[in-house]
């Protein structure tokens, strides 16, 4: 039986492709994609297609996709029904809180608005401070939004810190590690084991 990959668009795609090469999958066809979205190894053995991250989950989750490689930021952001099996070591970022200098808001005594692309990490976090604030979200470019005073911060990935820095802003927190997994719908992990495991096996190999 063939597994369907799906596979994260964008900085992960490129990573995921470097590792299924290493692993001596058949990926000419996806190195040299053009704006084609699907794509079916020689071997028959695997198919991937690619998505956005948030769609990778839900295709896992509804069984379309057996097998799918995601950012823990978009896990934890939708945390939904599904085997998170390994860690790709790949996309390492991190989630912070950041601002402005000289803006108080840990230990803030009045109405903080944060601005993030990540509503449910946001929330977590500040639940976690024991603190109310409001959220507002934003699609992108998430660090202008306190440079324009929309919120007094953000919550968003970190990975070299330069956008933080050529924007002026500070990490004042941070929440936690991320890095690209490899998530399993549950009724596959059992009717399609052997695949998936052989699967596992050959990338386990060459991390
Ligand atoms: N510097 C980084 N910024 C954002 N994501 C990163 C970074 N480094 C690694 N990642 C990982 O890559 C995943 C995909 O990010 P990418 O920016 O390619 O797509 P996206 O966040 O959906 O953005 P867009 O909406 O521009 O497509 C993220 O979910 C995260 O896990
Ligand atoms: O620490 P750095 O290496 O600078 O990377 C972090 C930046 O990368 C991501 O944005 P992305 O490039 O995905 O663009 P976006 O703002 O449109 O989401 C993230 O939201 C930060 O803005």
């Amino acid at each position: 039986m063939s597994i369907n990959i799906a596979i994260t668009k964008g900085r992960l795609e490129q990573e995921t492709v470097k590792i299924f090469e290493k692993a001596q999958f058949d990926i000419d066809e996806l190195k040299n994609k053009g704006r084609k979205l699907i794509f079916q190894d020689k071997s028959n053995l695997y198919k991937y297609f690619l998505v956005k991250g948030a769609d990778a989950i839900t295709y896992v989750e509804h069984g379309v996709a057996d097998v799918g490689i995601v950012g823990k930021d978009t896990l934890i952001e939708s945390d939904l029904g599904y085997y998170e099996l390994m860690d790709l070591g790949v996309g390492r970022c991190k989630f912070i809180m950041a601002s402005l200098p000289n803006t108080e808001v840990l230990n803030a005594e009045r109405h903080i608005k944060i601005g993030t692309k990540y509503p449910v990490v946001a929330k977590k976090y500040f639940q976690s401070k024991n603190m109310d604030v409001e959220i507002i979200k934003i699609e992108g470019s998430v660090e202008l939004a306190p440079l324009l005073g929309l919120c007094d911060a953000i919550v968003d990935i970190m990975e070299t810190g330069t956008t933080l820095k050529e924007n002026g802003l500070i990490v004042i927190d941070e929440i936690c590690n991320i890095s690209a997994r490899v998530i399993v719908n549950r009724a596959s992990f059992k009717l399609k084991q052997k695949e998936i495991e052989d699967f596992l096996d050959k990338v386990r190999k060459v991390l």
